[in-house]
């Protein structure tokens, strides 16, 4: 089973508009047949627009879909015959799961042997074989997402579109679908664009980030490239960033900043963007050290919150003008300890 590849799917300064809200603001961006893409960001966006846009259940706005070169922006959802999975799986309830998955090739009055053959091998692909013969109702969440992706993926489309497929599912389910997603879209090489509000699974996932804020792309790239290299503080806080610390700037050059903290403390981070006086330093929590001394880029906070966390612990402290700080650490801490919290000057991302 293979998708119908394409070499290439351009969206072209892609827009859609809802009265004055924008939800797109023109999004271009080039799909390679084969390739798995996820778009990233909090509720709100728009990634379902886009998604939907992509699928042709909304009308862009502006701009233009192209499919190798040719315009498909106009054509109607079945015109496109993308493969659509969503969160509530939509399947028949009166059907049975393998009537389910054959349904969309019957409407294609596929022959009966050659229907069966493609339901037997989607059966199996999504490993559904003992509950073939049940009806959704008698499934898990996760058997009900399988059917739904089975479905999808027996159409052997051009591209298959997600949206937030796993957010219903408990949390051992979603990382068990996860990785079964990963695989078929291994062994199949459909492509695929996904849409998520969760980076885990989108590092997990994709070939490709897109992130979103306000129906704007901020980055594109590798999971590598977006997780180490974010290119502004919004992609950073979505990608693990949660310390955000306010700091002024007392020099820079091509590739460093010397900061100083409201505290009074210099820190030396990497330079991400142009800076002017004033600036965040961000920091991952697991990127902090605490050590004994204090020394070149070293913070001191007081303990507040601490949660065991299996084999380290979340703490919240708060440095001495009144900000708080997210760490994890495996050094045993407790309410009130002062700390002093040393990161290296290559895990310190200075943004304006
Ligand atoms: N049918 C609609 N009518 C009016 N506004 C809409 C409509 N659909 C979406 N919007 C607005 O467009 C923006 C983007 O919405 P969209 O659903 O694409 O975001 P999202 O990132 O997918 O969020 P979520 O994860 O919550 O679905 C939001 O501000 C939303 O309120």
């Amino acid at each position: 089973m293979t998708g119908q590849r394409f070499a290439e799917l351009h969206l072209d300064h892609v827009r859609r508009a809802f009265g004055d809200t924008v939800a797109l603001q023109g999004m271009d961006l080039t799909i390679k047949g084969g390739e798995f893409v996820a778009l990233l960001g909090p509720s709100g966006c728009g990634k379902s627009t886009a998604l939907n846009c992509l699928a042709g259940l909304l009308p862009l706005t502006g701009g233009r879909i192209t499919l190798d070169g040719k315009r498909i922006d106009d054509l109607p959802p079945e015109k496109r015959g993308f493969g659509m999975v969503f969160q509530n799986y939509a399947l028949f309830p009166h059907m049975s799961v393998r009537r389910n998955i054959g349904f969309g090739l019957s409407m294609r009055k596929t022959a009966k042997a050659e229907l069966n053959r493609r339901v037997d091998e989607a059966v199996r692909l999504v490993q559904l074989e003992e509950h073939q013969h049940k009806f959704p109702a008698q499934l898990s969440g996760g058997q009900q997402q399988r059917v739904a992706i089975a479905r999808a993926i027996v159409l052997e489309p051009p591209l298959v579109l997600m949206d937030e497929p796993l957010s219903n599912l408990d949390a051992a389910l979603r990382l068990e679908m996860r990785t079964e997603i990963r695989r078929l879209h291994q062994s199949l090489g459909l492509t695929t664009v996904y849409v998520t509000h969760d980076q885990e699974e989108a590092l997990a996932l994709a070939d490709r980030l897109v992130v979103l804020r306000l129906g704007e792309v901020q980055q594109v790239g590798s999971p590598e490239e977006v997780y180490a290299h974010p290119v502004n503080r919004y992609v950073a806080g979505f990608m693990g960033y949660r310390n955000m610390i306010p700091v002024s700037v007392s020099a820079q050059d091509d590739d460093q900043a010397t900061v100083r903290t409201e505290d009074g403390i210099e820190l030396v981070g990497v330079k991400r963007e142009e800076l002017s006086d004033k600036a965040v330093a961000a920091v991952r929590p697991e990127d902090f050290t605490v050590v004994s001394e204090a020394g070149d880029n070293t913070l001191e906070a007081t303990v507040e919150i601490v949660e065991y966390h299996g084999r380290e612990q979340a703490v919240e402290a708060r440095l001495k003008n009144g900000e708080q700080l997210h760490v994890r650490t495996n050094s045993r801490l407790a309410p009130g300890d002062t700390i002093r919290l040393k990161v290296p000057t290559e895990r310190v991302l200075v943004f304006t």
